[in-house]
Formats: C-alpha cells, structure tokens, sequence
C-alpha cells in the first residue's frame, strides 16, 4: 500500500517512520511519502489561507493550492487512490473503515487546518470520479487533521498481512466481534494484594472463554451500551443473554 500525506507540518507525521510502521515500511509493505503542501504556492507569502467567504471566524484554506497539490500527488503513482480528509464534520472513522480500507492500493490524505479547506476541492475530486472521504476520528475539535492521519494510519497498517507479528490479535481486537475487550492480566499472580481471577489459572479453555465473554459483555454494557443495542440478532447466544 502507498500513502501520501500533504500537510504544512510535514514533521507532524514523523512518528509514522517509527516502531511498528516504521518496520512495515523498512519490510516494503508500505511505502510513506509526506509532502508540504506550500510547495504548490505561488505567492512570496506562500499563503495557503484566506478569508472565509460570508464572513466568520477564522480561514479557510484555498482551493488554488490544493487543487495542484492533490494533481499532482495523484500524478506520482499511477495506483488507483483514495483521498482522505480529516474533518470534525466528517464521518464516523471506525475499525471497519480501517478494515475497508486495507483492500485500498493506495490512500491520499489531506491535512486541513483553521476551519478546513475550500469545500470545491472535494466537489472537483469527487466530480473527476475519485474517491474521497471525509472523516471524522472523534467528536472532539483538533488543530489539524495530521493527528488524525496519526490515528487513522496505524489503525489501517497494523491490519495489513504481515505487519502484526501475530495476526490472531488484530483478529481479536475491539470491535472486531462488536464487543470492547475485558480486562487482560500477566504475571505476578498476586501484585499488591490483588490477585489474577481464578479462571484464567484454571486451564479449562471452555470456562476461560466463557469467562472472557462475559467480562467483555459485562464492560459493553456499561461503557458503550450502544455497541450492544448495534450487535446484530444473532450475535449474542443463550449464554450471553443469560449474563
Ligand atoms: O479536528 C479534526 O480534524 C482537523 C481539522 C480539519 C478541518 C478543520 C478543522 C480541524 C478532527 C476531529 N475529529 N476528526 C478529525
């Protein structure tokens, strides 16, 4: 997989090249490419902002800029791409987008800052028949979409064949089976008083999985009851619903 990533903090995206993906990359199962986006500026300034149209606060960033930004990323690789952009306003970025998007050749993502960028740059992509989304990782307001690059990334990467030295766990994960993970233990057996749950010692895989079933059930419904109220009809059996 190609990802690109066009931003005026190049920098902010170093920690891609870390640990992890940093080792996807080293093992050529991606290939990360960051580009400035002020290098498509014309003006001395080299401004990428202006004043949003009808008035308000904060700017906008311009469509001139983007629009040969994104031409001419897209022009580097010849991959089919889709272009990502991070907005508050966008939607719902989830593990089954992540999952979605591992199948993806190649993805573009497009960091906006101050109150985001020129609405035509997503209406010409889209009108050009390229595929873009708009995301959001959060409902919550950041500077810049880069650490929602950050987020989103890793959270496709780590799914790519190969990347995860035991693929078991990404097939483990939250929200893979709808459900939150419940609580995990290691070594000591007792720490501080507190000792591991007599189950997990007990070595009867049936019981443990029950067990762990439970507690993720348990954790579901007090934390995200509406992961549970989404759980299709026949994910939860007899035994769940007695819990
Ligand atoms: O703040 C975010 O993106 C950066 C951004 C983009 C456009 C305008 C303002 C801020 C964000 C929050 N959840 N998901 C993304």
């Amino acid at each position: 997989m190609r990802i690109d990533v066009i931003t005026i903090f190049p920098g902010y995206l170093a920690p891609l090249r870390e640990a992890l993906l940093g080792r996807a990359i080293g093992a050529g199962l991606v290939d990360l490419a960051v580009h400035d986006l002020r290098s498509w500026t014309r003006d001395v300034h080299q401004a990428v902002d202006d004043s949003p149209y009808g008035g308000g606060p904060g700017m906008v960033m311009r469509p001139q800029v983007w629009g040969e930004a994104l031409d001419a990323v897209l022009a580097l690789d010849e991959r089919p791409a889709r272009i990502v952009v991070p907005t508050p306003a966008g939607r719902p970025f989830t593990q089954a987008t992540a999952q979605a998007w591992t199948g993806e050749e190649r993805l573009v993502f497009a960091c906006g800052r101050y109150e985001g960028i020129d609405q035509r740059v997503v209406d010409d992509a889209r009108r050009r028949d390229l595929p873009v989304d708009e995301v959001s990782i959060g409902d919550y307001v950041l500077v810049g979409g880069e650490v929602a690059v950050l987020v989103m990334v890793e959270a496709v990467v780590r799914l790519l064949p190969g990347v995860l030295g035991n693929p078991a766990s990404a097939q483990q994960d939250s929200f893979s089976d709808g459900l939150l993970e419940g609580p995990a233990y290691t070594r000591p057996e007792v720490w501080r008083g507190l000792a591991v749950p007599e189950v997990l010692r007990s070595g009867n895989h049936a019981k443990i999985a029950r067990w762990r079933r439970d507690r993720a059930l348990e954790r579901t419904a007090q934390r995200r009851p509406d992961l549970l109220a989404a759980l299709p009809e026949d994910a939860l059996d007899d035994a769940d619903r007695a819990f």
